[in-house]
């Protein structure tokens, strides 16, 4: 039987508030639940104020979670809905921006979003930056999947960004990206505790409080899903346009066109349609084989009226060369994985960045 959000909120409720003395469910504590095929995410809003406790109540749920059969992967995010700020980052002296603004000295905004977890959305930011890098672009990476942000993995970049002036924030940079994600403010597994009424405000602050630099390119790794990070981004910043990334499987598809349908209502143009995990190749053997199906993604596309980017093949060196954080473009620049990448950088130069 797969695991129900209904499994998952009873689970919870076995476990209590400190604060009001509440089941954490009833106390409010649970928001943004989402439950997809075995992995759980929530998101924890607390008060700083009470953070040790809340690192308690969070480790609690985590192992409640992780003995529920059918889960497979928890990731709890906490985030700070106090105004007032931390003390080693102070606002940012201008107030919010209210309508879409484009970020200074950042000529293009791309977002690269999925419709649903795990199909390789990570994997093709990390590549399709440092593709665009080797192209001679100025690229710049920020890491917005706040779920699991894995950037600085794949990337190969550790250490926490330091903060000179408390006002701003330096990004960091490798392989030629420069490099922001809410990983690197965080020790790995530990609990994301940011400034701002919500996860909103951490997602402003990694948009308008970090050195960027001049960049010919932002490219924004989105959590997967249609959520609140990608209307926020598409409310407080000009997205120039959004890339989806999908599998050939049909559920990856269905899902695919509600990203798609998100982004017409938000009105940012969709650059197009990338298919991941296209054709299985054997890294010993070079057989190929199409795992999760053939032509979908492309058929869809072409329903839809938007370009096919690229169809980028299952190839172990992807995962490995993202695992060992230095992404399949740099660690393998000529092979055919590798060149697919670049493929599609030099097709989004030529029509969306020229
Ligand atoms: N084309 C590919 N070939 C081989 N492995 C891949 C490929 N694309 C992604 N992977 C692997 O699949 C896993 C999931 O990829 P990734 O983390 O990029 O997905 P995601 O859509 O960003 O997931 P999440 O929902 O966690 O944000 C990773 O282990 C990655 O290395």
């Amino acid at each position: 039987m797969s695991l129900t959000r209904e499994a998952v909120l009873a689970a919870l409720k076995d476990i209590s508030d400190p604060v009001s003395g509440q089941d954490m469910v009833t106390a409010g504590l649970v928001r943004a639940l989402s439950v997809d095929a075995g992995r759980v995410r929530f998101v924890m809003e607390i008060d700083p104020a009470t953070a040790p406790q809340m690192q308690a109540v969070q480790a609690q749920a985590e192992d409640r979670l992780r003995g529920l059969p059918g889960v497979e992967n928890v990731s709890i995010v906490m985030t700070a809905h106090s105004n007032k700020a931390p003390p080693d980052l102070k606002p940012a002296a201008k107030p919010a921006q209210q309508g879409p603004e484009p970020i200074p000295g950042v000529k293009r905004l791309i977002a690269i979003a999925s419709g649903k977890g795990g199909v390789g959305k990570s994997t093709v930011a990390a590549n399709l930056a440092t593709a665009l890098a080797a192209e001679g672009r100025r690229v710049g990476l920020l890491d917005a999947d706040v779920y699991g942000p894995s950037q600085p993995r794949m990337l190969g970049v550790s250490g926490r960004p330091a903060s000179p002036d408390g006002k701003t924030i330096l990004p960091l940079r490798n392989h030629g990206v420069t490099l922001m994600s809410l990983g690197l403010l965080t020790a790995e597994d530990e609990a994301v505790v940011w400034r701002g009424p919500m996860l909103m405000g951490a997602l402003q602050q990694m948009l308008f409080q970090v050195q960027w630099g001049a960049l010919d390119v932002l490219i924004v790794d989105l959590p997967p899903g249609t959520g609140d990070v990608q209307m926020t981004l598409a409310q407080k910043v000009k997205v120039d346009g959004a890339v989806i990334v999908s599998t050939p499987q049909d559920i990856a598809l269905i899902d695919a066109r509600k990203g798609i349908d998100m982004f017409n209502k938000l009105n940012v143009p969709i650059h197009g349609l990338i298919e991941n995990m296209s054709v299985h190749v054997c890294s010993t053997c070079g057989a190929r084989e199409h795992i999760f199906g053939d032509g979908g993604v492309k058929a869809e596309a072409e329903k839809m009226g938007v370009p096919l980017l690229a169809e980028i093949p299952l190839h172990l060196s992807i995962r490995t060369a993202g695992d060992g954080g230095a992404p399949v473009v740099v660690s393998a620049a000529d092979s055919p994985q590798a060149q697919a990448f670049r493929e599609l950088a030099r097709k989004l130069i030529a029509t969306d960045l020229a």
